[in-house]
C-alpha cells in the first residue's frame, strides 16, 4: 500500500498515509461537543468539566493552627519567654470565641481557628504547663499559622471549564463545598471486535483460534476517558454480520478492531460502506497502526477502525480514540505529550512515525527490544510510548525524547 504524497493542491483530499497529526485533526474536526449534565463527584472522575468552579468562601475560612500547642501573642514573649495564663481551648470544629489578651494563652489543636489577637502557635513540645499557667520560651521563627484564604479565596476560579477531572481536582471541588459538577455527557462508544479466529476468553479456543484480547483493554480505557463504552458481540469476517452488529447501535462512536488492512477477509470498511461510510482517514503513516481508518456513517455516527494487532490497536487508541472521546466532551487539551531522557541508544527511524512501547527507569526511558505489534506481553509491561518522528536520526543515551505516559496502575 503506497501512501499518496500530499501535494499542496490535493493535501486536503488525501486519505492515505496521513501524518498522525493530520489524521487526529481530521478526527477532531468531526467531534461536536456533547451537552452537559450534572454528576455527583462520585461519578465525575475522568470526565470533563462543563462549567468553571469558583470558590464561594476562603479556604481555610479562618487563620488556622498548623500544630498542636498553644496560641499566644508574639509580643508577650521576650528574649527569655514568658509565663502565660491559660484561658481556654480551641479545637478543630469549635473555636475560642473571645479575643486573646496580653498575658493569655489558649490551648489549640491542629486545624483549629487561632483566636483573634493571637499571632503565634507554640508547639506543645516547647511549652510546660503548670496548672492554669504555661511556661514558654522565646518565639521561634515559624508562626505555625495558616492564614485565612491561604489555599484559595472566595471568587478564585479553581477549575476551568474543559478541565479533565481526576481524584485531586475532585478533592479541590469538594473542598470548595461542591457535591455535584456540570460535566459533559458521557460519549457512547460501542466496541466491535471482528475476526473468525477470535474465541471468547473463558470459553474453548479451537486449534487455530486466539482469545479476543482487544476489547478487554479498550473498554476500561474508554471508561477512564469518561465515555460510556459497550462491547458488541464479536462478528466473524462477514460483511452482513458486521453490518448487522452495528446497524442499530446507539452510539456517537463505533470502534472496530481488526479487519482494517488489505487482506481478503478485512471486511470492516466494505461493511461500513453499506451504511454510507464517508472516509476522512484511510491509512496513517504510523507504526504500529498503519491501517487505522476513520469516517462517518450516513446517520452521523463516527467510526474509528483500529487494526487487530493489539499493540496497533492500543497505540492508536492513545493517539486517536482518547483525544476523540475527550474532544466530544469539550476537553481543552485532548492530547498531551511530555519529554524524557533516553536511556538506551536508538537506530535511525524509518519513514513511519514510530510509537515505541517503553518503560521508565531511574536512568530514563528504555524501549522494549521487540516492538512487534502483536505482543500483548510488551504492552502489559510498558508505562509509556516513545515517539520517533519519520526519518529521525539515530538517538544517543541522554537525548531528550517525546513520550506519552500511559495511565498505569
Ligand atoms: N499486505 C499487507 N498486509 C498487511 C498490511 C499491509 O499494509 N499490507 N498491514 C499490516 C499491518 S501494519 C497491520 S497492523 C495488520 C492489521 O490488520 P487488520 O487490522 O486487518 O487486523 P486483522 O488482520 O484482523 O488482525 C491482525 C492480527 O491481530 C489479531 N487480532 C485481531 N483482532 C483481535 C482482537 N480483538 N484481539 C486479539 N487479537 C486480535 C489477529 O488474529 C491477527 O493476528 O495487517 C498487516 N497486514
Ligand atoms: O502498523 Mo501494523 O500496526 O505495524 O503492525
Amino acid at each position: 500500500m503506497s501512501s499518496n504524497a500530499p501535494s499542496s493542491a490535493d493535501a486536503d483530499r488525501t486519505l492515505k498515509g496521513l501524518s498522525v497529526e493530520k489524521a487526529r485533526a481530521r478526527m477532531l474536526a468531526r467531534a461536536v461537543a456533547l451537552s452537559a449534565e450534572t454528576a455527583p463527584l462520585s461519578d465525575a472522575d475522568g470526565r470533563v468539566l462543563a462549567e468553571s468552579v469558583t470558590a464561594v468562601r476562603d479556604q481555610p475560612p479562618f487563620a488556622a493552627s498548623a500544630m498542636d500547642g498553644w496560641a499566644v501573642r508574639r509580643g508577650d514573649l521576650g528574649s527569655d519567654g514568658a509565663v502565660l495564663s491559660i484561658v481556654g481551648e480551641s479545637a478543630a470544629g469549635r473555636g475560642y470565641d473571645a479575643v486573646l489578651r496580653a498575658g493569655e494563652t489558649v490551648r489549640i489543636f491542629t486545624g483549629a481557628p487561632a483566636p483573634d489577637g493571637s499571632d503565634l502557635i507554640v508547639i506543645q513540645e516547647e511549652a510546660e504547663r503548670d496548672g492554669d499557667t504555661l511556661r514558654v520560651g522565646p518565639a521561634g521563627r515559624s508562626s505555625h499559622l495558616r492564614p485565612r484564604g491561604g489555599d484559595f479565596r472566595a471568587g478564585d476560579v479553581l477549575l476551568e471549564a474543559g478541565t479533565r477531572l481526576d481524584p485531586w481536582r475532585l478533592s479541590l471541588a469538594a473542598a470548595a463545598g461542591r457535591a455535584t459538577l456540570a460535566v459533559a455527557r458521557r460519549p457512547k462508544v460501542a466496541v466491535l471486535a471482528t475476526g473468525e479466529e477470535l474465541a471468547a476468553p473463558g470459553g474453548e479456543a479451537g486449534p487455530y483460534q486466539i482469545y479476543e484480547s482487544g476489547s478487554a483493554a479498550l473498554l476500561p480505557m474508554l471508561a477512564r476517558w469518561g465515555a460510556a463504552p459497550t462491547r458488541l458481540a464479536p462478528a466473524g469476517d462477514d460483511i452482513d454480520a458486521i453490518v448487522a452488529a452495528v446497524r442499530n447501535v446507539e452510539a456517537e462512536v463505533i470502534v472496530t478492531v481488526g479487519g482494517a488492512s488489505v487482506g481478503d477477509y478485512d471486511l470492516v470498511k466494505p461493511a461500513m460502506a453499506q451504511l454510507g461510510l464517508a472516509l476522512d482517514v484511510e491509512t496513517v503513516n504510523v507504526r504500529p497502526g498503519k491501517p487505522t481508518w476513520f469516517g462517518r456513517l450516513a446517520d452521523g455516527r463516527l467510526v474509528l477502525g483500529l487494526p487487530g494487532n493489539p499493540a496497533s490497536a492500543f497505540v492508536c487508541a492513545e493517539l486517536f480514540l482518547k483525544p476523540l472521546v475527550l474532544a466530544l466532551q469539550g476537553a481543552a487539551a485532548p492530547h498531551r505529550l511530555s519529554t524524557a531522557r533516553l536511556a538506551a541508544p536508538l537506530p535511525a527511524n524509518g519513514p513511519r512515525e514510530h510509537w515505541m512501547r517503553a518503560r521508565t527507569t531511574a536512568e530514563g526511558v528504555v524501549p522494549f527490544p521487540d516492538q512487534d505489534s502483536s505482543l500483548v506481553t510488551v504492552f502489559a509491561a510498558a508505562d509509556c510510548l516513545l515517539r520517533r518522528l519519520p526519518g529521525a536520526e539515530a538517538a544517543e543515551v541522554g537525548d531528550t525524547v517525546d513520550v506519552l505516559p500511559l495511565e498505569r496502575g
